[in-house]
């Protein structure tokens, strides 16, 4: 991954206050960046991110956003696909401890494909916090990847 970076940010319903307080805190290091979010994250980000720029009057730019479909119509399962084409550097992912959701094998699926690529992720603001300050957001960095080459090379029954 570069120097700029493809940050992912969704948030459950109950954690999208939180979202919307963290970018509004870190507008200016995101701005350095670009963001992808699940539909309801992103219209929220953008729109708090608008507030911020207008009211430094134009200079804190609203870094690009890209909007996927909502998590539950799909988005998360979008998100993961970007994530396996090595399209997204970072994800912070406000997941809900509290609350089953309609889509919660979509929600496992992105977690679970996040972690199968090495994916730096937050799920805490703490952790955003500290993925956000780290010096490694202003550098290059390849995440390690695991060598799956022997189980894409498996036999199996019918070779
Ligand atoms: O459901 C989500 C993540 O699982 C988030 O989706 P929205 O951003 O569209 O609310």
């Amino acid at each position: 991954m570069k120097h700029q970076k493809a940050i992912a940010l969704v948030a459950h319903d109950n954690r999208k206050r939180d979202m919307i307080e963290w970018v509004s805190w870190n507008h200016a290091i995101l701005a350095e960046h670009r963001l992808i979010c699940t539909g309801t994250t992103g219209r929220l980000v953008e729109e708090a991110l608008a507030r911020n720029a207008a009211e430094a009057l134009g200079t804190a730019p609203v870094p690009p956003i890209q909007k996927l479909k909502s998590g539950p119509l799909g988005g998360d399962q979008q998100l993961g696909a970007l994530i396996a084409e090595g399209k997204i550097d970072m994800m912070i992912f406000l997941w809900d401890p509290m609350e089953p959701q309609p889509h919660d094998v979509d929600v496992k699926a992105l977690l679970r494909i996040a972690v199968l690529y090495n994916l730096p992720m937050a799920c805490t603001r703490s952790t955003a916090d500290f993925l956000i300050s780290s010096p490694l957001m202003k550098k290059a960095y390849a995440p390690a990847l695991t060598d799956y080459s022997g189980y894409i090379k498996r036999k199996v029954d019918g070779d």
